[in-house]
């Protein structure tokens, strides 16, 4: 049997956070908060919920594909985003998808396609559902929207063991692909933080940033053919490991964002399993100092396949928030050789920047203890707080950009202070900011900002949600950075993508949905208006 997804937050429904979980975590922001206490609110039940009446009739060749009960429909309605489960605590739901198909084929997918043409619906790709950026939510203008989930096209169909690829459907999650690879010497390792739960089609329509810090960072390095249906026919692109014909056709259903069609299979590549590694933390200063070693250790042509700075208040428990201090996760990994040399030459890159490396780092499971492991294990759980701080009125989320390295470092401190300043003028009350680097290249990091605050309980906390998230997005365009550097644009991001992307390049954009999609039915709002 499927296991049933919350409707309302992260994760599966069958699980949450441990009490020994809760607790000390409800005690630091308490006491980051200057809190006495909580007035926990209990999470919503999809009964509680009210969703507008279905406006299709679901026609009897379709019917064993289409449901339009109460609880899919819910489900499909909202991303995974804070405000979305703010939203879903709020028990408001105005824009529900009129109906959810779930196509098993091609076939299938374009049957539905029709169907959406003849009744004149609007029709939104969905895989696992974890957009943050209102991806998959059907906006209030309109008329008709039909969902298509992806999730029985799920399978590994072929692995191509000499060069090192697989054709993998789209609506397969993250786990299914490595344990359909577990019996071969390969695996295809794009860790993203949302991995559990969301798809292959997914990652290849947002952008999706993975495991990887350097060098493979996007889902783009490892697509190497993409098949797609499009409401004007199904297209496929040749197999190859590099091609200079032209515009890439695979770029452009890569970040396609479910507006030209929907992505049924794609060729990735893989990789080999890695055997050798050499981990290490290592604490600076403050994270200047860290950042200036990160870029070192990135333009010293090392490529580690973990190097995330984070400041140590935000990545270790017991650290007072008015340290300064920051922590490197390093790692490095291979199939084939030793990485001493390679560890041995960052490490030296950072004690040269004051760097201090952690000794209990020093063996093959580093990465699972320390500092490593520490951060490790909070990353994976992390995304299982947000219902929790929503339930208790603590507002925290998460922006995310990237900058040239001649300008990061007044650009984190600027970006830092309208983030700070914006949480105290729209709660009343101080916040917290915090910035890591997750991705890095030779020419500059992503800048991961996480803040948190206090909902000012008069006000609407959505409408503070809302202005919080939307000025810290507008600062980072405004100053020279991107709307997203992986977390897609979607509806959310539209204005500031807007703002990024050049006119030119827009009204192409349009041209080539116009060509695929002429009466505009695929996912509209997403990317560009018809
Ligand atoms: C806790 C959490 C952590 C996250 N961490 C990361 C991270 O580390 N890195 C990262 O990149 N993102 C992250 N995200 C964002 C999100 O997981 C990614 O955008 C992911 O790639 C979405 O995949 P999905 O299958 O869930 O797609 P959905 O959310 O279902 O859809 C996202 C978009 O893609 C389109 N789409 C989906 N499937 C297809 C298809 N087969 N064909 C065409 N269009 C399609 C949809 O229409 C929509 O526009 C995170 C999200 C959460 C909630």
């Amino acid at each position: 049997m499927r296991r049933q997804k919350k409707f309302y937050a992260w994760g599966y429904a069958d699980e949450d956070l441990t009490p020994e979980e809760i607790r000390p975590w409800e005690a630091e922001i308490a006491q980051r908060y200057g809190l006495s206490g909580f007035d926990v609110k209990a999470p919503p039940r999809a009964d509680e919920i009210v969703l507008r009446k279905s406006r299709v009739d679901v026609p009897s060749a379709l019917q064993a594909m289409v449901r339009t009960d109460h609880l899919t429909r819910l489900e499909h309605s909202y991303g995974k985003a804070g405000f979305d489960t703010l939203r879903m605590f709020m028990r408001s739901v105005p824009n529900p998808p009129d109906a959810v198909a779930f196509p098993e084929s091609e076939e299938d997918i374009v049957k539905v396609l029709d169907w959406c043409d003849r009744i004149g619906a609007k029709a939104i790709p969905y895989g696992g559902g974890s957009s943050v950026v209102k991806g998959i939510e059907p906006s209030a203008a309109f008329d008709k929207v039909v969902t298509i989930s992806t999730r029985h096209m799920d399978k590994v169909l072929e692995v191509d063991p000499v060069s090192h690829a697989a054709r993998i459907q789209g609506g397969i999650y993250g786990p299914a692909i490595e344990d359909a690879l577990r019996n071969t010497p390969f695996t295809m390792r794009h860790y993203m933080q949302a991995y559990r739960c969301s798809t292959l089609g997914g990652w290849i329509a947002t952008r999706s940033g993975g495991h990887y810090a350097t060098l493979y960072t996007h889902i783009d390095d490892f697509v190497e053919s993409t098949r797609v249906v499009t409401p004007e026919g199904t297209l496929e692109t040749r197999r190859l490991p590099g091609s200079g014909a032209g515009p890439s056709p695979d770029r452009m259903f890569i970040g396609s964002e479910g507006i030209l069609g929907i992505i049924t299979e794609a060729w990735v590549r893989l990789r080999k399993k890695p055997t050798f590694r050499a981990s290490a933390s290592v604490r600076f200063r403050d994270f200047h100092a860290g950042a200036d070693a990160v870029r070192d250790i990135t333009q010293a042509g090392l490529y580690p396949a973990n190097c995330r700075l984070l400041e140590a208040r935000e990545a270790l428990p017991g650290i007072p928030w008015d340290n300064e201090e920051a922590v490197l996760v390093l790692a490095f990994e291979s199939p084939d050789h030793p990485l001493d040399a390679w560890m041995k030459r960052a490490l030296e890159i950072c004690a040269a920047h004051g760097g201090v490396a952690d000794e209990s780092d020093d063996d093959e499971n580093a990465h699972r203890s320390g500092a490593a492991g520490a951060w490790r294990n909070k990353f994976i759980r992390a995304p299982h707080y947000g219902e929790h701080a929503v339930a208790r009125g603590i507002l925290s989320s998460t922006f995310e950009t990237s900058m040239t390295w001649e300008r990061t470092r007044d650009f984190q401190t600027k970006i830092t202070k309208i983030a700070r300043d914006t949480i105290k003028a729209v709660t009343g009350r101080e916040g917290t900011v915090t910035c890591r680097f997750t991705h890095v290249y030779p020419d500059g990091p992503c800048l991961y900002f996480t803040f948190g605050g206090v909902f000012d309980p008069k006000k609407d906390a959505l409408a503070q949600f809302m202005e919080v998230l939307s000025t810290c997005t507008a600062a980072t365009v405004e100053h020279g950075g991107t709307t997203t550097h992986h977390h897609a644009v979607g509806r959310f991001h539209r204005p500031f993508y807007d703002r990024q992307r050049p006119e030119l390049f827009a009204r192409a954009l349009r041209g080539a949905k116009r060509e695929l999609d002429p009466k505009g039915m695929m996912n509209p709002g997403v990317l560009i208006d018809p």
